[in-house]
C-alpha cells in the first residue's frame, strides 16, 4: 500500500531525527504497487455536506477520476455517483441499501481500492468502510497527498509535504493509542511499525515538524538567493489560479520561459519557478507560476505550502487566471479566493491588486462575456486578448508600484546619465535637444527617492525636468 510504505519511510525517520529531507517523501516509494479504483462520489440530496455546495456532483466525480487517474499507479475502473441523506460524516458514510449496490458495483469492476471523493474521512470511517468493502479506502487527502509526493521535484516542495502529513499521523495515531478505534494501522494508512517507537509519539512527531520547518527555513532562504531575479525593485506577478487553469501556459506566454512545459495534467506544477519578462513601460516584472489550488482539500495540505505560497501574499499584483470553459469556473474562483485569504492575502489585495483573467476562450464551452464580467478574456492556446492583457498587467504594475514618468533634459556629460544606465531605467533611447540629451524614464516611488538623494544639488528646471 503506497501510503503505508511512505509513512514506514517517515515512522522510521522518526528514530533518526537527524534524517536528511532528499529521504523525505521519495517518489518511487509507492510506484509499484497498482490498484484498479471505484471512484464514488458521494451526493448530498439536502444540506451543505461539502465545502463546494455550487459544484455539480458529475464534475466532481470527474475531477475525482482525474486525480485518480493521474496517478501512475492508479487507474479508475469505475465510477458512480451515490447519493447520500444529507452529510457525509455517518460511520459508514451511505445506509445499507446503497451499500450492496456499491459492493456488487466493485465486484463487478474488480476494483481493488475505493475512493470517496470527500475531503477526509476520519479514521472510523476508513475502518468501518475497509471492514465492509474489505479493499484499502482512499479520500481526496490520500490521492492529493500521494499526486504531490509523485510531482514533487524540489527539496523544498518535498519538506513541505512532509509537514503536510504529520497532522494527518497525529490524529489517526491519537485514535489508536486512546483505543477509541480498534483497527490496523495499515487500514488507516499509517505504518504499523508506529507502534515500535519508543517514547511518546506526539513529542516525536512534534520533534520532527520542527527539524523539517527549519530545514523548510534553510532550503527556503537559499532559494531567495538563487531565484534569479534581476533586480529587487522588479515587480512580482503571481499567477494563481484552480489547478489545470492555464498558469504554466500563460507564465509562458508572457515571458517566453522556454523551460516550462504545460501539461494536461492536475497539479503538474508544485513548485514556484520565477520568470522575467519586460512590460511595455520598459520596467521588468518577474512572473511566478505556482501550485494549482483544489477544492474540497483539508486547508494544512494547502496550508503546508506556504513557503511556496508566500510570494503570492507580498506580490504587487496578483493574476487569478479561470478556466471560463470549465463549467465550474464560478465555484473554482470562490475556491482560489478562499484560499488565497486563508494563507493570508488580505481583502485589500484582494479588491486593489489583483486582476481576473478568463483563459480557455478559445474551447467551444467557454461561457460568454458577460457571466463573468469585469475580467480580461484570452487563449492561451491561440494568443487571443494577449495584448489587452498586457496592457492591463502594466497599467496595474505601474499603479501598484507607484511608477512615474519622469522627462530628464540632460548635459551629454551629466553623472545621472551613468546612474540611468547603470540603474537599467533607460528604455527609450534619448532624444536630442540642442546640447541637451531628453530621457523619459520610468520610475517608482524608491528609484524616485534615490535619485532625489544622489542628485539633490542639480539644479531643478520645474518639478519633472532637471538640467545640468
Ligand atoms: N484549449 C486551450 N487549452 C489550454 C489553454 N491554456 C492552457 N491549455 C491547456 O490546459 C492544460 C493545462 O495547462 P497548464 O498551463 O499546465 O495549467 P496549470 O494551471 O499550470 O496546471 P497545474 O500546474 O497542473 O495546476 C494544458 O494541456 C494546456 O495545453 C487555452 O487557452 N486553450
Ligand atoms: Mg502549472
Amino acid at each position: 500500500m503506497f501510503i503505508l510504505r511512505l509513512s514506514r519511510q517517515t515512522v522510521l525517520s522518526f528514530r533518526n531525527l537527524s534524517i536528511g529531507s532528499s529521504e523525505v517523501a521519495a517518489p518511487s516509494a509507492f510506484a509499484n504497487d497498482r490498484w484498479s479504483v471505484l471512484v464514488v462520489h458521494p451526493k448530498v440530496r439536502w444540506g451543505s455536506g461539502s465545502a463546494s455546495v455550487l459544484k455539480q456532483a458529475d464534475r466532481q466525480l470527474e475531477e475525482a477520476v482525474a486525480l485518480v487517474d493521474n496517478l501512475p499507479n492508479m487507474n479508475a475502473v469505475d465510477s458512480l455517483i451515490m447519493p447520500v441523506d444529507y452529510n457525509t460524516k455517518r460511520k459508514a458514510v451511505w445506509a445499507s441499501g446503497n451499500l450492496e449496490k456499491l459492493i456488487a458495483r466493485r465486484e463487478a469492476a474488480r476494483a481493488t481500492a475505493l475512493m470517496v471523493n470527500v475531503d477526509a474521512l476520519s479514521p472510523s470511517q476508513q475502518q468501518e468502510l475497509y471492514r465492509i468493502f474489505e479493499v484499502p479506502i482512499f479520500d481526496r487527502y490520500n490521492i492529493v497527498l500521494a499526486t504531490f509526493k509523485q510531482f514533487a521535484k524540489t527539496e523544498e516542495a518535498r519538506i513541505q509535504i512532509a509537514i503536510a502529513e504529520i497532522p494527518y499521523i497525529k490524529h489517526r495515531i491519537h485514535a489508536l493509542s486512546s483505543k477509541r478505534l480498534h483497527s490496523r494501522p495499515d487500514i488507516l494508512h499509517i505504518d504499523s511499525h508506529y507502534s515500535d517507537i519508543d517514547g511518546d509519539l506526539n513529542e516525536i512527531l512534534r520533534k520532527r515538524e520542527q527539524d523539517l520547518r527549519k530545514e523548510l527555513k534553510d532550503v527556503t532562504r537559499k532559494n531567495v538567493g538563487q531565484l534569479g531575479v534581476r533586480n529587487s525593485s522588479d515587480a512580482v506577478v503571481a499567477v494563481v489560479g484552480y489547478t489545470n487553469s492555464g498558469k504554466t501556459s500563460l507564465v509562458k506566454k508572457l515571458t517566453g520561459a522556454a523551460s516550462l512545459t504545460p501539461k494536461d495534467q492536475l497539479f503538474a506544477t508544485l513548485d514556484t519557478t520565477r520568470h522575467l519578462a519586460k512590460l511595455p513601460s520598459g520596467r521588468s516584472a518577474v512572473f511566478t507560476d505556482t501550485i494549482g489550488f483544489l477544492s474540497d482539500l483539508p486547508m494544512h495540505l494547502i496550508a503546508a505550502f506556504e513557503a511556496t505560497l508566500a510570494h503570492v501574499k507580498s506580490a504587487d499584483v496578483i493574476i487569478h487566471l479561470r478556466d471560463i470553459s470549465n463549467p465550474d469556473w464560478k465555484a473554482q474562483e470562490e475556491d482560489v479566493l478562499a484560499t488565497l485569504k486563508s494563507i493570508g492575502v488580505t481583502d485589500y489585495v484582494l479588491n486593489e491588486r489583483i486582476i481576473s483573467v478568463d483563459n480557455k476562450i478559445d474551447k467551444e464551452s467557454a461561457f460568454p462575456t458577460s457571466e463573468s464580467n469585469n475580467s480580461v478574456r484570452i487563449s492561451c492556446k491561440t494568443g487571443d486578448g494577449m495584448h489587452e492583457l498586457i496592457d492591463v498587467i502594466n497599467d496595474k504594475v505601474t499603479m501598484v508600484t507607484k511608477c512615474k514618468t519622469i522627462r530628464l533634459r540632460l548635459d551629454a556629460r551629466s553623472p545621472v546619465i551613468e546612474w540611468l544606465y547603470h540603474n537599467e531605467l533607460v528604455v527609450i533611447e534619448p532624444t536630442i535637444d540642442g546640447n541637451y540629451l531628453i530621457f523619459d524614464v520610468v520610475m517608482n516611488e524608491s528609484e524616485i527617492g534615490r535619485f532625489r538623494k544622489k542628485f539633490a544639488h542639480l539644479k531643478k528646471k520645474n518639478s519633472q525636468s532637471v538640467s545640468l
